[in-house]
């Protein structure tokens, strides 16, 4: 295993966003993996109603999403104090709800996978078990305001394989983080993939 150990001044907080089936999910936990870092899905922070609208086809509003992305701070926020860090898979998909983030929690870098709608729909068609239908995917995108520029984050292509946009991912996170020092109080250990977790993946 390639192994490398840099010193940051603080835990990395990372937001790995974007529509629904992009990716946030899978990509997240590979990528909090490799950069040893907890690994929370923001799902599991919508409280109940949300869930179940989402579930009887009925996009969210502005006033559904508040409490929640005030919970999303919260966590990265306890990954700051605690010094372990986050990845978040969150959608957030407008940039006040970013701002609204960043508020919470500073120095948070945003991981936006970014595709296109035949690759979105393809992808979750293809998922089952899941509470968000399909059908959602047209007000996702509508509402969706892509990572500008001038916001801290990188932008990722969703329609490689996963194991490619991991690679391109992590490679794009580290140069931002070398370059910010946004991160980590104790060591990260950024890791290369194992030849296991290589085939796995590829498979
Ligand atoms: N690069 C990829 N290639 C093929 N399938 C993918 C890829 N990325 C994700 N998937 C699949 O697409 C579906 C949506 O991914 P998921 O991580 O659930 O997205 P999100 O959390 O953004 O809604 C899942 O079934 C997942 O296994
Ligand atoms: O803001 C929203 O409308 C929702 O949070 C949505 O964007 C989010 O993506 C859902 O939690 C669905 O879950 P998946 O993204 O995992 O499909």
């Amino acid at each position: 295993m390639n192994t490398m150990a840099r010193s940051y001044p603080e835990a990395p907080l990372i937001v790995v966003m974007g529509v629904s089936g992009c990716g946030k999910s899978t990509l997240g936990a590979l990528i909090a993996d490799r950069l040893a870092l907890p690994f929370i899905d923001a799902d599991s922070l919508h409280p109940t109603s949300n869930v179940a609208k989402m579930a009887a086809g009925t996009p969210l509003t502005d006033d559904d999403r508040w409490p929640w992305l005030a919970r999303v701070g919260q966590v990265l926020t306890d990954g700051r104090r605690t010094g372990a860090g986050a990845v978040v898979a969150c959608s957030a998909l407008k940039r006040s709800y970013r701002e609204a983030i960043l508020a919470e929690a500073p120095g948070v870098l945003f991981v936006h996978l970014n595709g296109t709608k035949e690759v979105l729909s393809a992808r979750l068609q293809g998922r089952s078990g899941h509470f968000m239908p399909s059908g959602l995917l047209d007000s996702q995108l509508a509402t969706l305001e892509e990572l500008a520029a001038d916001e801290p984050g990188v932008v990722v292509d969703i329609s490689p394989s996963v194991a490619v946009i991991l690679t391109d991912a992590v490679t794009r996170i580290r140069a931002r983080l070398a370059d910010t020092q946004v991160v980590a109080s104790a060591d990260v250990v950024l890791r290369d993939f194992t030849a296991a977790e290589q085939t796995a993946l590829c498979s």
